[in-house]
């Protein structure tokens, strides 16, 4: 129950934050809407009443009356109208950054992981419209709540058993529910279905895998399968939305006779002279309206409750957010030096010791189980130094990189920065003194400049800053060759927008992993697997001696590379198998050593030859 309070509050605070004004209208116009047509059933009652008496006084008055109430409804049914829009487009708006600030805001990369998380946000991705909708769907319960009262209270003044007519409208909404329920988990038994469905349409459509679907001819094999998974999805919702449509006749069946019984009873009180002509009226017309009005009930109350759902997986998002700020609190503090102060410690502005692993352990967690990735990596980075992580596949490079940046924690085992646990700094106030460009870059469909400024906000708008690192990264001739140079939009679906070769979006990338220019850490995992051998090769070497350059404030560059001309030219190269270190040294020691890396290298270099 508070759950479901706080996912009610939560909603509600986004529309209010969103549009004030128009939230409070859109409640405030929704009632007095809501009460006009009961109001004017009773004017037409005041008519008949006066006309059948003579009093011509009472019937003008009463005509009057029901023309005010007819002008006030339109009014305010425009003015709901436009509340409604306004609240609706501000409010989704502030929802979609909230979410965005949810999904992209935690600190590190695990929660990707978790096949929880994943079908929380797959189907919040699906239902975020509905996250703007919480103000319409009370202002909808309101004005259905505000016309049911009134019209009671006008039918228990003709007879109280009239008082049935209003309270149909609780097996009505009762049925709603279980119609709701039924969609609900026939939705929920079809989300995997449903997930992989869109995957199929994606992949037979996303002009990134044109090429090997045709090369391999796997077009009609998709469309097969997306035929046999969308039948499943639709069978099992079919079944569902027939039990919901005979449901939905039970309702109707109920609320006729609701209508006709009234009508009767009304009819019985003025034959026995206990009621007048212009009851009759009113009964007619407030039974009349009471189906439409009790299916409105039906659709606000199945709307709200739609809503609610989508609000307690919002919750639980934000929950998950506040429980992994709160975990990485927790491990913050215990990371701390003990007897320190209550600050957090502060990262030094050169390291002095370097970065050291001791003992780490990490594995990836999904579907119940964790499978070890790092197993007991003890390894020093010293200051300054250019550090090459070579292996096979799957050996566990990117994960210890990824470690670095402090995207996953360990499960055992310390990361030190200068001697302090890297778990004791705030994540934010680390990645600030991380650069980096990584194998998954980012396309971003952005103007040139930005794209590479973005990999220093502070100075996304210096052109000197962006044009040095674009040097940096070798992107100067690509640049150049654009038709409005660094302002040039990328991505093909902008109307002045040019679409970039695979390695000059990798040029990209390196560029703004070369933007910040003294981290304390820069790491480079695979940003260059599709430039050519030489290409990469002279690119390091530029990266490497900037590196050697800048040592005076001790950064660390970290690269991955499967390029042993690239990697031979690092300080030092670690060698990593299974998840563990087998070899680390100089170029010289290892090749001298005649190990793997030796083994490795005389059969690049033979390739080469
Ligand atoms: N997000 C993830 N969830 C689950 N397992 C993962 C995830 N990322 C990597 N792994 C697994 O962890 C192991 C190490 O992966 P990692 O990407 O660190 O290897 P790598 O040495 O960088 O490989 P490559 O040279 O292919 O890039 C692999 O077996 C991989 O399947």
């Amino acid at each position: 129950m508070r759950d479901t309070l706080r996912s009610y509050a939560a909603l509600m605070g986004i529309g209010f934050r969103a549009a004030p004004w128009h939230a409070t209208c859109q409640l405030l116009t929704g009632i007095v809407s809501a009460v006009s047509f009961p109001i004017g059933a009773l004017g037409a009652k005041i008519i008949v009443d006066s006309a059948r008496s003579g009093d011509l006084h009472a019937a003008l008055g009463a005509a009057l009356l029901l023309g005010a109430v007819c002008a006030g409804a339109l009014a305010s049914v425009f003015y709901y109208v436009h509340c409604l829009f306004t609240v609706q487009e501000r409010a989704g708006a502030v929802a979609t950054r909230e979410l965005m600030a949810l999904v992209g805001g935690t600190d590190g990369l695990a929660h990707h992981e978790s096949p929880d998380y994943q079908d929380q946000v797959q189907r919040i991705r699906e239902e975020q419209g509905q996250l703007a909708g919480m103000v319409n769907a009370t202002a909808g319960v309101v004005r259905v709540t505000a016309t049911l009262a009134v019209t009671a209270v006008l039918l228990v003044g003709i007879d109280p058993w009239l008082l049935f007519l209003p309270l149909l409208a609780l097996p009505s909404l009762w049925l709603g529910k279980v119609r709701r329920d039924l969609r609900k988990r026939a939705d929920e038994e079809t989300s995997e279905a449903e997930r992989l469905r869109r995957h199929l349409f994606e992949l037979g459509t996303s002009p990134d895998y044109g090429a090997e679907l045709r090369v391999f001819g796997l077009t009609d094999v998709l469309g097969a399968r997306h035929r046999a998974v969308a039948e499943q999805v639709a069978r099992r919702r079919n079944r569902a939305d027939w039990g919901a449509a005979g449901l939905a006749a039970v309702d109707g069946l109920v609320t006729a006779l609701g209508y006709i019984g009234a009508i009767t009873l009304v009819l019985l009180l003025v034959v026995h002279r206990h009621a007048t002509a212009g009851d009759v009226v009113l009964v007619v017309g407030l039974a009349g309206q009471m189906s439409a009005t009790v299916g409105t009930a039906v659709n606000y109350g199945t709307y709200f409750l739609q809503i609610l759902t989508v609000g307690r997986r919002f919750t639980w998002l934000r929950r998950y957010a506040a429980d992994e700020r709160r975990a990485a609190g927790a491990a913050r503090a215990q990371a701390a030096p003990p007897g320190g102060a209550a600050a957090p410690p502060q990262l030094p502005a050169r390291l002095r010791e370097g970065i050291e692993l001791r003992d780490v352990h990490f594995g990836y967690t999904g579907g119940g189980r964790t499978r070890e990735v790092l197993r007991g990596v003890d390894l020093r980075l010293p200051p300054g130094s250019v550090v090459a992580l070579v292996g096979d596949n799957g050996a566990g490079k990117s994960t210890l990189v990824k470690m670095l940046c402090g995207f996953y924690r360990p499960d055992r085992g310390t990361i030190l920065v200068d001697g302090t646990d890297l778990a004791a700094h705030p994540a934010a106030a680390w990645r600030d003194r991380c650069a980096g460009a990584f194998q998954d870059y980012a396309r971003l469909e952005f103007t040139v400049r930005e794209n590479v400024g973005v990999g220093d906000l502070p100075r996304i708008a210096d052109r000197d800053a962006v044009a040095a690192a674009i040097d940096r990264g070798g992107a100067t001739a690509t640049v150049a060759a654009l038709p409005a140079g660094d302002a040039t939009r990328l991505g093909t679906r902008w109307p002045d927008g040019v679409d970039l070769s695979g390695g000059q979006w990798q040029k990209l990338a390196l560029a703004r992993g070369l933007m910040r220019e003294q981290p304390l850490l820069r790491v480079f995992d695979e940003p260059t697997a599709a430039l050519d051998a030489h290409t990469e090769h002279a690119l390091f070497e530029r990266f490497a001696a900037a590196a050697r350059e800048g040592r005076d404030t001790g950064g660390i560059t970290v690269l991955v590379s499967h390029r042993f001309s690239t990697v031979s030219m690092a300080d030092l190269i670690v060698v990593l198998d299974g998840g563990r270190i087998t070899e680390t040294g100089t170029h010289r020691e290892l090749v001298a050593l005649g190990g793997t890396y030796a083994e490795l290298y005389a059969l690049q270099s033979r390739g080469y030859r």
